[in-house]
């Protein structure tokens, strides 16, 4: 695991698209191909101001969500909607190259639809992404992973069903563990005061928390600003 500590918020979106350059070059170099995770949250502001900076060749780009809150597509709430709108007219990403959930059903069958698609997506059962990009809530959740929560024992599911989100909305499709710690590379990519006394507890305590359970068999990176790792 590397920790990466940078000024402010400003310096942070700089160097996680640094890192993002640098990642999907040598994915398309070596596959031909870049396979990303998004999330939501506070990183979607970082990718949209950071990832439009970036040298990369846009069209070898395969985009699928860490998570992805069960709502229609033009709702607020979706972590697509927010993407499509404020990132795709910045770079040159089409529509067509994100992993979107499908419409007017419930968790369980976007879940199932959604494994499907990413069968397709790597020909292959083994969801094997080059990066993926992970925020943290302030209660140690990551992904739609939360403290406590039954999902952090699955094994069978690689995208699961959550109805009982503490996080609104209440239902959500998230990634696993088999998933997220397949990966080559993790990034948190965490900002502010209001992490600081989580940050601490994962990275300098180590307990026990969801965001702390992301191990990947590749590489792992903390993205840290000067206030959220006050305490570090
Ligand atoms: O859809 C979501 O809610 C996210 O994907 C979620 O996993 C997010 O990354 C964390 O909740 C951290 O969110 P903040 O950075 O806004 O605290």
């Amino acid at each position: 695991m590397t920790t990466i500590k940078v000024g402010n918020e400003e310096e942070l979106i700089k160097k996680l698209a640094s890192y993002i350059e640098k990642i999907s070059n040598d994915a398309i170099l070596n596959r031909e191909k870049f396979f990303v995770g998004l999330s939501g949250g506070s990183v979607v502001k970082y990718l949209c101001e950071g990832l439009p900076l970036i040298n990369t060749d846009w069209s070898k780009w395969s985009i699928a969500f860490c998570d992805e809150r069960v709502v229609p597509e033009d709702s607020d709430d979706s972590t697509f909607g927010t993407y499509s709108r404020q990132l795709i007219p910045k770079t040159q990403l089409t529509k067509e190259q994100f992993i979107v959930i499908k419409q007017g059903v419930s968790a369980e069958e976007a879940a199932k639809d959604y494994t499907q698609k990413l069968k397709e997506l790597f020909k292959s059962d083994n969801f094997k992404f080059d990066l993926l990009l992970l925020g943290m809530g302030p209660d140690g959740h990551t992904c739609s992973l939360f403290p406590g929560h039954p999902l952090l024992n699955e094994t069978t599911l690689k995208i699961a069903p959550i109805t009982d989100s503490p996080k609104p909305p209440s239902s959500r499709i998230t990634m696993t563990y088999p998933v997220i710690n397949n990966a080559r590379n993790c990034i948190f990519a965490i900002s502010g005061s209001g992490k600081a006394d989580m940050i601490k507890r994962i990275l300098k305590e180590k307990e026990d928390l969801p965001a702390t359970r992301v191990k990947p068999e590749g590489s792992l990176y903390w993205i840290v600003d000067n206030a959220a790792a006050i305490h570090l």
